[in-house]
């Protein structure tokens, strides 16, 4: 290679050490320094002659190397092993390398519509974003990764991956999908009806059923008047739980054959490398789960781990409260033999949660024991009742810390769980461990942790509070138990909590409940008190507020300024109070706890917060949800939240009729 420019600093620099030499030299013999002098002028122009037509041979080179260069990078884009196209955001080709041309069989010039060639490709979901997607074409499948290089051009890198896919699809048609179906309120939804009637609502859901299995190219058969068995392979499970998202819930859930209530299914599946047999256990667990988180959904189990769909409708208040009157006389013969009894809610206790550990307390009293309840910590609804139970002789020492119930708890001791039952959530989590006869008593959707080995589970997601499944159960308990005006005000003040003043998850049962508590005396004028803040808990609430943003119609998300007191219930009721805003279908509030950032999420009802709630890790119901997500900062759960409502409102179309009834105001 040439050399490069230093070559001609270098030799001014022994040019220069000669000349100063020659001074030298010419103060003792100026002859031989003038033939110096000449010698070194020809010199210079030796050096400066080489210097110029290296500097020529350089740029000769760098002109050779640059153009191989181009014409390398021209040739590995044009031949590489993947296709290459730029488009606009309209979807035309801009610029296509060779392999493409190729695939699609055409020249694909510049100008022409890159739908033209692939019409399956969805280009509006691509132009202008990145990500990647899969596509089938021409008996070939792609994976297209799409980069939006500025505001007008995308560039996609396709590559072929069919004999990859082919292979998946080969495994996945010989993977067995066991799936029970069940019609989950067939009395509900069917008594009243005429017998032609019945038949006709019967049959729609048989035909749709039949339909769906035949899309999916499964297979079904029904085994009694509400249950059947489907059999489909892992492909049509993977195209149920990406495309359409199990419809067929919606398509049954629409049936109007004269039926009042609507019909809704449960639906539990189970695949994976795993034996016929525990297939078909995992399918029925999952059936069992679905049915206990109120219905209307679908559990599917894939090698053990469980996803969850649809649970769209309201859990159907159940008319028979024989279950009620049994729970009622186990939890009394439970009592009876329990040598010491303990209650506990979950942590940060609020009023539902205490009202409904004072009732059963109060159970207890009724049969001549001692109960204790353990809180977790003080907070607003522990300090106001702690106050207001000093009046009560036999309830000075009700509440207790969990260290003060570790002492008292062993393991013959009857604990008592309201208000929730995964293990994670109690107010004392080593207290629940070290106690082996547990009950729980509680209204919350199944989730995927629940307390393990229980006496008895009592999980009604129908009912609006914890404090009204006790009320009821306080009912049949015993004839002669008579509540005084602080236990039926608390258990009152529970059911308040829960329905947002009976706004929402009511029944026909919580009306019934609170009818019950007012007449055993719950004061309208305590319950108030209760419910009453301080100045600054106000001031809380409009901080929170003020940071309200609206990212699409009728979405409402804020953060709650971390220094907030109490703040998981002040976003909880700033949630509340989004919800009051004209239009607003949906609100979330974020606040700090001391691991982690919590999240208070609320809807009308249309909008199931609990789904959204749910891939946060979180839970709750379909209108009352949260959820608590540790490692993580606000803005970025605020930009996940964001996220999800986006696809949520997009699956369910509520995107779309917002648009339209914006245009049909514009008209
Ligand atoms: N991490 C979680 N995992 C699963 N489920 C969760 C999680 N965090 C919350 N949830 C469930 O989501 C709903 C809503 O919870 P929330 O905290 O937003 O609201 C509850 C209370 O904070 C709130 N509340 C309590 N006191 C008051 C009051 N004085 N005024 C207004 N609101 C108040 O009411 C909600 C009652 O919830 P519940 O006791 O669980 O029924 C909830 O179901 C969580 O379990
Ligand atoms: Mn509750």
């Amino acid at each position: 290679m040439p050399q490069g420019p230093s070559f001609w600093f270098d030799t001014r620099i022994y040019l220069a050490v000669t000349a100063a030499l020659l001074l030298v030299i010419c103060f003792y013999n100026p002859y031989a320094a003038v033939l110096g002098a000449v010698l070194l002028y020809a010199l210079y122009l030796y050096g400066w002659e080489r210097y110029t037509s290296r500097q020529k041979e350089i740029n000769n080179y760098l002109e050779t190397v640059s153009h191989s260069i181009d014409t390398a990078a021209v040739q590995a884009v044009n031949n590489l092993p993947l296709a290459m196209v730029i488009i606009d955001h309209q979807g035309v080709i801009y610029w296509r390398n060779n392999l493409f041309a190729e695939w699609v069989n055409n020249p694909a010039e510049p100008g022409q519509l890159l739908g033209k060639f692939w019409p399956n490709l969805a280009v509006d979901k691509i132009a202008g974003k990145d990500g990647r997607i899969k596509l089938e074409a021409d008996s070939h499948y792609y994976e297209i990764i799409h980069c939006a290089v500025d505001n007008s051009l995308t560039v996609l890198y396709i590559s072929d991956v069919t004999a990859m896919e082919s292979d998946r699809l080969a495994g996945c048609r010989t993977q067995t999908v066991l799936a029970y179906i069940q019609i989950d309120n067939y009395d509900d939804a069917l008594t009243g009806l005429s017998e032609s009637q019945r038949t006709a609502v019967l049959g729609e859901v048989n035909r749709l059923l039949a339909e769906w299995i035949t899309e999916l190219d499964g297979h079904l058969k029904k085994y009694s008047e509400d249950t059947y068995i489907a059999v489909l392979n892992r492909c049509a499970l993977d195209r149920l739980m990406t495309g359409d998202k199990f419809d067929i819930l919606d398509r049954i859930r629409s049936i109007q054959a004269g039926n009042k209530i609507p019909v809704t299914l449960s639906i539990g599946a189970a695949t994976g490398e795993s034996s016929v047999a525990e297939l078909g256990q995992r399918a029925q667990a999952g059936l069992d789960l679905a049915l206990s988180r109120g219905g209307d959904q679908a559990a599917v189990n894939i090698s053990g781990k469980v996803q969850f769909f649809g649970g769209k409708a309201k859990a159907v208040e159940k008319n028979t409260r024989v279950k009620a009157r049994i729970v009622a006389q186990a939890i009394r013969e439970l009592i009876e033999q329990a040598d010491s009894i303990v209650v506990m809610g979950h942590t940060g206790e609020d009023f539902d949660s205490l009202g409904a550990a004072l009732g059963v307390a109060k159970m207890v009293h009724h049969l001549g024991k001692q109960v204790r309840v353990v809180v977790s910590q003080p907070g607003l609804a522990v300090d106001k009742l702690s106050e207001l139970l000093l009046d009560y002789e036999e309830y000075r020492e009700l509440f207790i810390s969990p260290m003060q119930a570790a002492l008292l708890v062993n393991a013959k001791t009857l604990v008592f769980v309201v208000d929730t039952h995964r293990p994670e959530l109690v107010a004392a989590p080593d207290v629940l461990a070290a106690a082996e006869r547990t009950v729980i008593i509680d209204h919350h959707r199944r989730a995927e942790t629940i307390i393990a080995n229980t006496l008895l589970v009592y999980l009604e997601p129908s009912a609006s509070s914890a404090s009204e499944l006790v009320t009821e159960l306080l009912g049949y308990f015993d004839e002669k138990l008579e509540l005084n005006r602080l236990e039926a005000s608390a258990l009152y003040a529970g059911i308040v909590v829960d329905t947002k003043n009976f706004a929402v998850q009511t029944g026909v049962r919580t009306f019934e409940a609170a009818s019950y508590l007012r007449r055993a005396g719950a004061d309208p004028t305590l319950v108030r008190h209760l419910f009453r803040v301080d100045f600054e808990t106000i001031k809380s609430r409009a901080a929170i507020i003020e940071t309200t943003e609206m990212p699409y119609e009728g979405v409402t998300i804020a953060i709650c300024p971390a220094d907030v007191k109490n703040a998981q219930v002040v976003a909880a009721q700033t949630a509340d109070m989004l919800l009051n805003i004209e239009g607003v279908r949906v609100s979330f509030v974020l606040f700090n706890t001391d691991d982690a950032i919590g999240v208070s999420a609320r809807s009308h009802g249309d909008i199931n917060v609990q789904v959204i709630m749910e891939k946060l890790g979180g839970g709750g119901h379909q209108s009352v949800a949260g959820a608590k997500i540790r490692n993580a900062s606000a803005e970025l759960i605020k930009a996940k939240i964001i996220e999800l409502v986006d696809s949520y409102l997009k699956e369910s179309g509520i995107h779309e009729s917002n648009s339209a009834a914006r245009s049909e105001k514009a008209r």
